[in-house]
């Protein structure tokens, strides 16, 4: 089924000084429009790499990523993207930040609609005090609203979350996935988010995707959620089958773990193997 944004068969092989190294293979995965999706998966299984070819910023080795019935090739403001640090500019204001790329991406409005714009958005996240306050003055929860604004100014088609509040206090986190839900019941933008933890992707998501553990990871597991929008946590924490899908989801991460012990295991006895044979042979000679 061809959906608003697919991913199909996407794979990518980083060159590293002991060959080629598969580390996405056959990842295939389309989202309806408005959508949103968190990736969850084991630490280094590909979901950043994953979510960077979607970006643009990381090329594609195989298959290909359509969003809005356009192939992508790089990056563009189609897709806004957030990561873990904002990388703001520390010495510009929250409200520059954020006209940097309201300037380039809405170059035939007029200096005063742009800055409605950034401000409007900046206002949405919590900041609408703080807008001439440089990005080097803000906490750091401070920062990623900046970053959030940011990315939602452009009026993306989608948006990429990395981890975005992996830096954060549990307050502050759960302050921000509210923000962000809020702001995408007004503005339904299709969203692919990582994260590592199983609660958020939970309340945050339509559907949650967990990827195999890699070499050539791809999609393991899919859960659609059942709860209503918009979400109210208890709600959701009370659902009857909140605790049966998280444990579905752990239960399939620990199976991961559980391979990769495995193969870690046969891994190093292969190489005992290989020393001790070694070590006969010259002793041989
Ligand atoms: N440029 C690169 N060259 C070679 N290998 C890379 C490169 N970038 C990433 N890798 C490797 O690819 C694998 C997947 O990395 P990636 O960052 O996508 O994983 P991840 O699931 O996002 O991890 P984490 O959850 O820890 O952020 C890792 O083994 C990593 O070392």
């Amino acid at each position: 089924m061809a959906g608003y944004v697919e991913m199909y068969r996407l794979g990518k092989t980083y060159d590293t000084p002991n060959g080629p190294a598969v580390i996405v293979e056959d990842f295939n995965l389309n989202m309806t429009k408005g959508e949103y999706v968190c990736l969850l998966g084991h630490s280094g299984c590909g979901k950043s790499t994953v979510l960077s070819m979607v970006a643009g910023l990381n090329p594609i080795t195989s298959g290909g990523v359509v969003v809005a019935n356009r192939e992508i090739d790089g990056p563009g403001p189609d897709r806004g993207v957030v990561f873990q640090s904002p990388c703001l500019m520390p010495w510009m204001t929250a409200l520059d930040n954020v006209l940097l790329g309201v300037n380039q991406v809405y170059s035939h409005g007029t200096r005063a609609q742009r800055h409605d714009i950034a401000a409007y958005y900046l206002t949405l996240v919590g900041l609408g005090s703080s807008l001439n306050k440089r990005a080097k003055d803000l906490s750091q929860g401070m920062q990623q609203r900046v970053g959030i604004a940011r990315a939602f100014a452009l009026k993306p088609k989608m948006l990429l979350l990395d981890e975005p509040f992996g830096m954060l206090d549990s307050l502050t986190r759960m302050e921000l996935q509210e923000i962000l839900l809020e702001i995408l019941m007004r503005d339904k933008v299709t969203t692919l988010m990582i994260t590592h933890d199983v609660d958020e992707a939970l309340f945050m998501s339509d559907r949650v995707v967990i990827m195999t553990n890699g070499p050539r990871a791809r999609v393991g597991m899919v859960s659609h959620m059942p709860f209503d929008r918009p979400r109210v946590r208890a709600d959701v924490l009370e659902h009857p089958e909140y605790y049966e899908l998280r444990g579905e989801m752990i239960q399939f991460l620990e199976d991961q773990d559980h391979k990769k012990l495995k193969a870690d295991a046969a891994k190093l006895e292969a190489m005992k193997t290989e020393s001790e044979s070694t070590l006969t042979e010259e002793t041989v000679s």
